[in-house]
């Protein structure tokens, strides 16, 4: 006769672990699942997905009916456990159902954790935990407008993004002053701040609750220094607790979860836990992978495998907000004995910190750009020794790119191994659907196994699973909407703006059925520019969809003042001109003045109310220093003085940045000119950098000398001047016409490949077409400077955008005529 199992919580911890028994001996026991919510096991990480309008209730179920019944498992979904009697081995529930086992496994997970304020009953006062919650929050957006979320966790600020999506004013209160701070250190922490205040969220930090205001419905919370914000909804998002009174009331071991060891054995005979309920080496886990490797001892012991027992886990998390890219792995604070790299690029909004102990990487937190989340997370757990080279986790042996790539991350990979920790889909269950089910896309590996359906931070892995089993030129690319708010693609929409003549942001949201009919951060500052290069004469610029440095135009500091810097051609300035700038920064007392890489002259902290009066004294053309758009011209010395220079570098330099200055870019545009191979202007990590050799130039396009330093191509070599600024003109316009939004040269080259490039330019026909459609733009293109100075109505439309007062870049989240201004990523 079969053995009796039974457990109790129908969780993903414990379904995880019944699923593992069932592969490795299904035979061996009768099981019985009981479990309080009245679902089948569904994918509680989801629950954020659902909230932001991206899956709905159907995509999260992960076991449905059927599963369990032909799986031979009875199901009691909607029924408590009240009573454990662990001698008679018998677990009776609230409806009076008796059980008897002769394993038990205690799944019972945690409870959220509810600050217990005066008020805290009344109606709108709820916690995010299950779809009862979910069900609960998208209800009252449809009649309420302003929530609070108490706590900036994980957990808040996903609440809080979902409630974005549903239309509802969200105030997040954190009784830190930094967001995230179980996860994050302060840099990257107001860095996701400035993020999310720009995708509208309000923040309220080293806020103390004190009680709920309201009649029989919140109507707001009160603080511990007095003030109060109002509210029709509070969700606590302040941390979660392991559920364990009935294990207590049994006489199970309990300390803050239920007490395991190594084969989480409880206290008591032939009774287990798995999950968040359990306890194992002081740690109870709040995340899912820990929890699918404690599922997997847990099968392969009660299957009668033998195992090495679970040995604890460290952990790594990834924030699920769409446009926010955030991970967090082991330790991150600089503890003693702990040293740490780190490298910031303010530039494009970019932070990475590797935490080294006796030179083992212990800890990361990435911002803005995770790609290298999988394997320093693989580090992490294989404690490789980089004692006198760490540099080399994040620039490699030659100083450029990281050493191991995910190919050889995988490639070094058991197949037991898991590589989605939110679904617990290892690397053999992946090959299989690639190889057995024929997935060719990642987005079908997603639907066939889950990997990479939650926090998506394993797709760089999967993505390499993929290319390693199948080979580069068999996977199929994936169709990706441009933001959350759409399927659509950057391609379908530009296809769309042109084939329907649209001119409006508005327009292309409707015609094309935008999910969020407002959009969001991601979406209008693209189609803006999308609208703007397909139509420059018909369409109007959408001032509030520009990011916040380009609507100043200037660059907000942290301290939320301005920088200004003017445009410099080529770098060649004259004693005037520094006479004026030298008297504009004396009288308006400017605090810095600095000589920039680009070789201009910037002016930082300025008053935002001095700008439109310092643009008119300095009587120069704006720099754009600030914007998608032309940056600078970088030039050597060349012919004329140089005793090397083969050619005018500063004359072409000159030439150049006169004739594409103002043009809008998908992302910032840098170019160089060099008058000999020693290449001296450094073309060659420039977006477009001309290096002069005997008889010509060498056109060098793609480069970067950013975070992701990456050398230019050689496009084309070429006789004459005017081949230079034809060439250019068209690689330019390709560029401005065919790149995603945001997306600056060096990534789009790799992307779309050199040859293409080569391709669509080296016909003159084809050049001449591009150059003529740029010269169309650029003859449409005016100082935004002179405009502000010189007209009243543009002057009182620039005084009232920015006369709410800027907090650094905190000052982004600030609502506009009812709409969000954007933060600026790229400064
Ligand atoms: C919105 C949200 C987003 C999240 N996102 C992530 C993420 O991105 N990454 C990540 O790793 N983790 C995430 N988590 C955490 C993750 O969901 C949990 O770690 C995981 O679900 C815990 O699994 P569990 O089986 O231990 O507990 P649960 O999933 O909570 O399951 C326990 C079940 O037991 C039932 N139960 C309890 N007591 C009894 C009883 N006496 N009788 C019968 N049934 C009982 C409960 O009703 C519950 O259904 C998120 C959590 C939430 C709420
Ligand atoms: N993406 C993910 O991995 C993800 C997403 C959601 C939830 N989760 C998990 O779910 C669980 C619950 O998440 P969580 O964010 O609630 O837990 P948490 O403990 O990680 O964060 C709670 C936050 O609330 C703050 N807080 C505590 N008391 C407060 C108070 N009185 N006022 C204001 N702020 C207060 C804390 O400082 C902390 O930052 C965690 O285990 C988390 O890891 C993970
Ligand atoms: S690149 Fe050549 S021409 Fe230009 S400054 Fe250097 S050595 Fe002189
Ligand atoms: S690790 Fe989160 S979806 Fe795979």
């Amino acid at each position: 006769m079969k053995k009796k199992l039974v457990m109790i919580g129908n969780g993903m911890a414990g379904v995880s672990f019944v699923e593992q028994l069932l592969k490795l001996n299904p035979n061996r026991y009768d099981i019985t699942i009981i479990g309080a919510e009245p679902h089948p096991n569904y994918n509680r990480i989801m629950l954020s997905s659902v909230l932001a309008g991206d899956a709905n209730m159907q995509d999260i179920v992960l076991n449905d009916w059927n599963w369990y019944s032909s799986n031979h498992i009875e199901l009691h979904a909607g029924q408590t456990v009240t009573r454990i009697d662990t001698a008679a081995r018998l677990v009776t529930t609230n409806q009076g159902l008796e059980v008897a086992y002769d394993e038990l496994v205690l799944a019972t997970g945690s409870l959220p954790f509810m600050l217990p304020l005066p008020g805290a009953d009344k109606e709108g006062v709820i916690a995010f935990r299950d779809i009862k919650d979910c069900e609960t929050m998208i209800e009252t957006a449809k009649s309420y407008k302003k929530a609070v979320v108490i706590g900036g966790g994980l957990l808040g600020l996903e609440a809080a993004r979902g409630l974005l999506n549903l239309n509802m004013e969200v105030s997040v209160v954190h009784i830190h002053n930094y967001l995230m701070e179980r996860q994050l250190d302060l840099t990257a922490a107001r860095m996701l701040q400035a993020e999310l205040e720009s995708q509208g969220m309000k923040f309220l930090l080293e806020k103390h609750s004190d009680s709920i205001i309201g009649r029989k419905r919140v109507a707001g919370l009160k603080f511990k220094d007095g003030t109060h914000v109002e509210a029709d909804l509070i969700v606590m998002a302040v941390g979660i607790r392991p559920n364990v009174q009935l294990a207590k009331d049994s006489g199970i071991e309990v300390n803050r979860g239920i007490v395991v060891d190594d084969q989480m054995r409880t206290s008591i005979p032939n009774v287990y836990a798995v999950g968040e309920c359990a306890e194992h080496r002081g740690i109870a886990y709040g995340l899912v992978a820990p929890l699918y490797e404690q599922g997997a001892v847990l099968a392969k012991s009660l299957a009668g495998v033998e195992n090495e027992g679970y040995q604890g886990s460290v952990v790594s998390t990834k924030l699920k907000v769409s446009g926010v890219n955030v991970f967090s792995a082991g330790i991150f604070t600089d503890e003693p004995g702990t040293k740490a790299l780190r490298v910031q690029d303010e530039l494009d909004g970019i932070y990475k910190k590797v935490v080294f102990r006796d030179g083992k990487v212990v800890g990361s937190v990435l911002f803005g750009d995770t790609a290298d989340g999988s394997r320093l997370f693989s580090l992490i757990r294989s404690g490789e020794d980089f004692s006198g080279r760490e540099k080399e986790v994040l620039f490699g042996a030659g100083g450029g790119s990281s050493s191991a790539s995910n190919e050889d991350l995988v490639a070094a990979m058991s197949g037991d191994e898991i590589v989605c920790g939110c679904n617990g889909v290892t690397k053999d269950t992946i090959v299989e659907s690639i190889t057995e089910n024929g997935c060719v896309s990642l987005n079908e590996i997603k639907a066939c196994t889950k990997a990479s359906a939650s926090c998506g931070g394993c797709k760089p892995l999967v993505e390499a699973i993929l290319t390693a089993t199948l080979g580069a030129d068999n996977v199929q690319t994936v169709k990706e909407g441009i933001c959350g708010c759409t399927r659509h693609t950057r391609d379908e929409v530009v296809e769309a703006i042109k084939r329907m003549r649209l001119t409006t942001s508005k327009e292309v949201m409707h015609v094309m059925e935008w999910d969020n009919p407002e959009g969001c951060s991601k979406c209008r500052p693209a189609l803006n520019y999308y609208l703007g290069m397909v139509w420059p004469e018909e369409h109007d610029d959408e001032l509030e969809s520009r990011f916040v440095n380009e609507r100043n135009h200037a660059n907000i500091q942290k301290d939320g003042t301005f920088s200004v810097v003017p445009r410099i051609y080529g770098g060649v300035t004259t004693p005037d001109d520094l006479q004026k700038i030298a008297s504009v920064a004396q009288k308006y007392q400017v605090p810095l003045v600095k000589i920039t890489g680009g070789q201009r002259i910037d002016l930082l902290g300025v008053k935002k109310e001095d700008l439109p009066q310092m643009w008119k004294e300095l009587d120069m053309p704006s720099g754009y220093a600030y914007g998608k758009a032309l940056r600078t011209v970088k030039t050597c010395v060349g012919s004329t003085f140089c005793r090397f220079g083969t050619q005018d570098s500063i004359k072409m330099g000159i030439e150049m940045e006169k004739r594409f200055e103002r043009l809008n870019t998908p992302a910032k545009v840098k170019l160089a000119v060099s008058g000999c191979p020693r290449n001296c202007a450094e073309s060659t990590i420039k977006d477009l950098g001309v290096v002069a050799i005997d008889g010509g130039s060498e056109i060098y396009v793609g480069g970067n000398g950013g975070t992701r330093v990456r050398a230019a191509e050689l496009l084309v070599k070429v006789k004459t001047d005017e081949e230079v600024l034809e060439w250019t003109a068209a690689y330019l316009q390709y560029y401005r016409e065919t790149a995603n939004f945001g997306e600056r040269t060096s990534e789009w080259v790799q992307r779309v490949g050199l040859d293409t490039v080569k391709k669509a330019l080296e016909k003159k026909e084809d050049r001449e077409a591009l150059v003529s459609r740029i010269d169309k733009t650029l003859g449409l293109m005016k100082d935004p400077w002179k405009q502000i100075i010189e007209n009243d109505e543009l002057r009182s439309a620039f005084d009232a955008l920015t006369a709410a007062p800027e907090r650094g870049a905190a000052a982004a989240g600030e609502p506009v005529d009812g709409k969000v201004i954007l933060s600026d990523k790229d400064r």
